[in-house]
């Protein structure tokens, strides 16, 4: 087991509940307009890579419908135990425990593919994105929601006073300060955009589109194939 996949069995419980109280509910809208932006069809077969507990792939699954289907793909078994739990009314959903770097599905299988977070925390971001244009069909698009770099010096501070003199100091109350510590130098080392579009564009996507949210604190770029 990786020191990240460890880290993501051990904050499974709190997680659901910590997101909502240090968002103040606002990564349910991020994650809302990250799948409205895939411009999904009913019935469209879709991937929600590094689901964790399930929200994007619940929000697919409403998008596409019943006689859709998502795939919720983790490696981590803790979160993906409570994205069952809460998924029970979703039967157009399968979850399965896997790496996103090595997905087990057949080249051009899904119309879109959300990664809610989980592209700063994977291994190797250049091979997940090569998965993620290999697993799409021509002109699907991929949507990428992770924290980003925030344009101005006072939201950059701001971000960093934020993480650690809010975030940390809250998840302590609960035991989970050195995994919640592991944010802010994990958003450091995450390529900023004009990385991460030539990064996008090297897996071979033929367009990229960024949309900084809360002036870059976070971002929801979308990758068409
Ligand atoms: C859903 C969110 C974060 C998910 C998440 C991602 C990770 O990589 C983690 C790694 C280790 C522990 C936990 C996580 C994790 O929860 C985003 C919302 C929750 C954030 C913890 C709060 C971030 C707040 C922004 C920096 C600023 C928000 C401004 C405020 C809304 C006014
Ligand atoms: C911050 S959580 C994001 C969960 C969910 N997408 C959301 O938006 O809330 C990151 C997730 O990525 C998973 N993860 C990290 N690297 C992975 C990999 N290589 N393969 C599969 N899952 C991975 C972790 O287990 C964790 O559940």
């Amino acid at each position: 087991m990786t020191n990240i996949q460890a880290l993501f069995e051990r904050i499974a419980p709190l997680y659901d509940r910590l997101n909502d109280q240090l968002s103040f509910g606002l990564h349910h809208v991020w994650k809302q307009m990250a799948v409205d932006w895939l411009e999904l069809p009913a019935g469209a077969t879709a991937l929600d890579l590094c689901c964790g507990t399930g929200d994007l792939s619940r929000v697919l699954a409403r998008r596409v419908g019943r006689q859709g289907r998502v795939v919720g793909l983790d490696f981590a078994a803790a979160p993906l135990a409570i994205a069952r739990q809460r998924s029970y009314h979703y039967p157009q959903i399968e979850w399965l425990q896997g790496d996103a770097l090595a997905v087990p599905f057949g080249d051009q299988t899904f119309q879109g593919i959300t990664i809610g977070y989980g592209l700063r925390n994977v291994a190797d971001i250049p091979q997940a994105l090569r998965e993620m244009f290999r697993l799409l069909v021509p002109g699907g698009r991929a949507a990428i929601l992770d924290f980003s770099h925030p344009q101005t010096p006072v939201l950059q501070q701001f971000q960093q006073w934020y993480l650690q003199q809010w975030v940390v100091p809250t998840a302590r109350q609960y035991g989970l300060a050195a995994e919640y510590d592991y944010l802010w130098p994990s958003i450091q080392a995450f390529p900023t955009p004009p990385t991460l579009w030539r990064l996008i564009q090297q897996a071979g996507f033929e367009s990229v589109k960024h949309y900084p949210l809360l002036g870059g604190l976070m971002a929801i770029t979308i990758a068409q194939k």
